[in-house]
């Protein structure tokens, strides 16, 4: 079995967790609250700049050519996101630059960067994995699910419901498990230990803008 099989099965009851959770309902419906989606908004684009840069160091890490080519793609596929879809809606939503992290967007985005520069190779490219790969899952559970012709919120459902993200997803996929051949079950063990850290820190990621969380001090 490939490894990303593995990972998928252990990581599933995190995934279902997230396709119940109330934000995601409420963008079904189209009845989340704006200023939520504004806050989600707000924090992705600091994420996703943090992300790119963890595709990065990646790439530069990556022992194969074609591996570090395709990180350097996600890492510019993460950033033009939060250069575009980020930019429109920044400006739509009216959200002020300097908006700090938030406590969890602060966690989830040090870990990945933290892993990329400093984890085995297989295990970084393991912890970025659920951030492909449960993005593209609940894109395509929220595109299936809705049923409304006008929702708000159906430019964001679109992005990562496409077949354009799909791709991406699966040459991410492809990546870990040609990286996984080569790796003894000890590092399977701890590729899949961060791939199901990253996967709570997405539904971490979902609840936090829910809360419209703040530093308790
Ligand atoms: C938190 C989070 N995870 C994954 C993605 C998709 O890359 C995103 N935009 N935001």
């Amino acid at each position: 079995m490939n490894w990303s099989n593995t990972a998928w099965q252990t990581g599933s009851p995190i995934y279902t967790q997230i396709t119940q959770m109330p934000f995601i309902r409420e963008l079904i419906s189209g009845t989340l609250a704006p200023e939520k989606f504004t806050f989600y908004i707000a924090q992705d684009s600091l994420y996703l700049a943090g992300f790119g840069r963890a595709l990065s160091l990646i790439a530069a890490r990556a022992q194969h050519s074609a591996h570090a080519l395709e990180f350097m793609r996600f890492a510019e596929g993460a950033l033009m996101v939060e250069q575009a879809l980020h930019a429109g809606y920044v400006q739509k939503l009216n959200i002020q630059p300097g908006v700090p992290l938030s406590p969890t967007c602060q966690h989830y985005t040090h870990y990945l960067l933290s892993q990329a520069a400093l984890a085995p190779l297989e295990v970084a490219m393991a912890a970025v994995l659920p951030c492909f790969w449960i993005y593209k899952a609940v894109g395509d559970y929220i595109y299936a699910k809705e049923q409304l012709s006008d929702n708000p919120y159906q430019d964001w459902i679109n992005t990562y419901a496409g077949e354009e993200f799909g791709q991406i997803v699966a040459r991410a996929i492809r990546v870990c498990d040609e990286v996984a051949e080569t790796c003894t079950p000890a590092q399977h063990q701890a590729m899949t230990e961060a791939y199901v850290t990253a996967s709570k820190l997405e539904w971490m990621f979902w609840d936090s803008a829910y809360k419209l969380e703040e530093w308790p001090v």
